[in-house]
């Protein structure tokens, strides 16, 4: 069912080349779950299933590559909508640009690796074809159109994408990204993430296009081929890209973090037709990083304010984080990606208490924790299972003794919100009494869905053989998490924004620490907080107070500077914003989508 038939019309917007009649179904009913992913060891033995198509088979899908076939054309050359003769097949095929040609043979290798990369998020290449100087490359068809169409390029009687569709096309593109980041070996740098090539379907079911096909970029000498990219990605590249330093995986986040933005704002990265200083999207939004009460200033007025203060102080965050300027203090896509998966769920944004063991890098837990989640709930084991379940941790523990400085922060934070925790919930304690079985079957459930967060978390870094969790889980984990802790239970909510202070307080040190440069140590960490739970013990009060000493040390010794997503005052920011409507009830949503349907 098509919940958004105000976008449909853009199905046909080639119908001279659509000889199908029903070109979607199959199209939409291919769905894999995401958890079926393959990484790239895992299908190196299969045989790839690309085709291998000569010119005038493609000639013939594109009707000799006329012009009413021609849907764009981009930097690496033009893309045609063809119908395949042989199966009917819906098509995209681009013809590269013939500057800067490679050698077939290297060609093939090239496209060859690019088939292996597989995932719902992605376009998916079909084949290609080497004939002679001819270089294309045949790709599904994507029907709908590009994110970019959607925000700005909108009918009028076409209605503006929701919130919740909005952070949905988030949490997809976060998705796609991760596979490339982190479940491909190599990982795949994408660089030239932005909204153009993210395409949306009938259901604004978001799919990355263009991704690895920079091996098709000529030498730094064409200049014509450069500019015009240049151009084109403008707006969009991280700033060591612009200093011509080494491009990494955060490079893409910081791609990543615009996009976003442009989903908050409905702002384009780059518009000339506005004043000089709100031309450049991040440039105009870094200020109002500094400041919260202005978020709401930030959102794009066609939501008409349809959101949550929460949601909208979420996001933002995690954009803010994303645009850092240094590469290191920026997150990883995987843990935007789960805090993208609590926004993509409701527009009250990411629940009240979140378990760290969620995220990779605590830095997230803790930017979230200051725009409107006011606790993140550590790690912790009934003791009566602390053995078992520490024998099955104990090998990763042994294997990073030495950080025993971060093990012991890790151990401070899980008692200190451990603390919290029980002062929040100090005065439910007979209620507690009361239902004591259910709650030890609803601790045994939590513990199983923590225990395999945390493995994926323990991975080491993109490419790691080991339990990582696949994003489907990450999805189910985040569902079942957003349950478990009373998502839409304002009143719990209510409860944890009145300790919101001292949760704020206890978590300033966290924040200091976080702000070391953790990126190497990130899923150390995560392995450190789950044996620093199951080590944790009352008597252990001494040994405590010095750590308290070492670690206020370690503060004090600390280089990184304070970024600026962190720096503002140490109040809740749940309250703070006030002025921002929380007009977003969850029959509001509902009943747009059976408008809509
Ligand atoms: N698989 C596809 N299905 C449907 N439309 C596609 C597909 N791939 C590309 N397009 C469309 O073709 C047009 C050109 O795409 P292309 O990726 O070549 O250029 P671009 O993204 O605009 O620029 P650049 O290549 O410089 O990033 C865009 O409108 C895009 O939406």
């Amino acid at each position: 069912m098509n919940c958004f038939p105000c976008f449909s019309s853009k199905r046909n917007r080639n119908p001279p080349c659509n000889n199908e009649t029903n070109e979607h179904d199959d199209h939409n009913d291919f769905r894999p779950p995401v958890a079926a992913t393959k990484r790239i060891e895992e299908i190196e033995t299969e045989q790839t299933p690309l085709k291998t198509f000569n010119f005038r088979e493609l000639a013939m899908a594109t009707k000799n590559f006329r012009q009413e076939c021609l849907i764009g054309e981009g930097g690496y050359g033009r893309v045609y909508k063809g119908t395949l003769q042989s199966t009917g097949q819906l098509v995209a095929v681009k013809q590269l640009d013939r500057h800067g040609l490679q050698g077939t043979k290297e060609f093939q290798t090239q496209v060859l690796s690019l088939a292996k990369l597989e995932h719902p998020n992605l376009v998916k290449l079909i084949g290609y074809c080497a004939d002679g100087d001819q270089r294309l490359l045949v790709f599904e068809y994507v029907t709908g159109s590009s994110l970019q169409d959607h925000l700005y390029e909108q009918k009028q009687s076409q209605k503006p994408m929701d919130w919740i569709t909005r952070m949905k096309i988030a949490f997809g593109a976060a998705e796609g990204l991760d596979y490339l980041h982190d479940k491909v070996n190599p990982p795949v740098i994408y660089r030239d993430l932005k909204a153009s090539n993210i395409l949306l379907d009938d259901e604004f079911f978001p799919r990355l296009c263009d991704f690895g096909l920079h091996f098709l970029s000529p030498g730094a000498g064409d200049s014509l081929f450069l500019s015009s990219r240049v151009m084109d990605t403008y707006g969009y590249s991280a700033p060591e890209y612009t200093r011509g330093d080494e491009v990494t995986i955060k490079s893409d986040v910081y791609s990543f973090g615009v996009v976003l933005l442009e989903l908050i704002t409905g702002r384009r990265a780059v518009d000339t037709t506005k004043p000089n200083d709100e031309q450049n999207l991040v440039a105009w939004a870094q200020p109002i990083f500094k400041d919260p009460t202005r978020y709401p200033d930030m959102a794009d007025p066609l939501l008409k304010k349809r959101f949550s203060e929460r949601g909208l102080n979420q996001a933002v965050a995690i954009t803010s984080m994303c645009l850092q300027e240094e590469p290191t203090a920026r997150p990883l896509i995987s843990d935007v990606m789960v805090a993208l998966s609590f926004l993509s769920m409701s527009t009250e944004g990411v629940p009240a208490a979140v378990p760290a063991a969620s995220f990779r890098d605590k830095s997230m837990s803790i930017a979230l924790s200051r725009h409107g989640s006011c606790s993140v709930v550590p790690f912790s084991l009934p003791r009566k299972e602390e053995d078992d379940d520490a024998s099955s941790v104990s090998s990763e523990s042994e294997s990073e003794s030495e950080d025993e400085d971060e093990g012991e922060d890790e151990e401070e934070e899980s008692r200190s919100v451990k603390k919290q925790e029980e002062e929040t919930n100090g005065n439910d304690s007979d209620d507690e009494s009361d239902s004591d079985s259910e709650k030890g079957q609803e601790e045994e459930e939590e513990r199983s869905q923590l225990e395999k967060a945390a493995s994926s978390s323990s991975s080491d870094s993109a490419g790691s053989e080991r339990g990582r969790m696949s994003t489907g889980e990450t999805n189910a984990t985040a569902q079942s998490l957003k349950i478990k802790y009373g998502y839409s239970s304002e009143e719990e909510d209510n409860e944890r924004l009145s300790s919101c202070k001292s949760n704020e307080e206890s978590l300033l040190s966290l924040r200091i620490d976080s702000e070391k440069n953790h990126d190497d140590d990130s899923s150390k960490n995560t392995s450190m907080r789950i044996n620093s739970s199951l080590a944790h013990d009352d008597d252990d009060d001494e040994e405590e107070e010095e750590n308290h000493e070492t670690r206020l040390e370690h503060i004090h010794s600390s280089k990184s500077e304070v970024q600026s997503v962190y720096s503002d005052d140490d109040t809740c920011e749940g309250s703070g914003d006030s002025s921002l409507r929380r007009t977003e009830p969850e029959e509001e949503e509902d009943h747009d989508s059976s408008d809509q349907d």
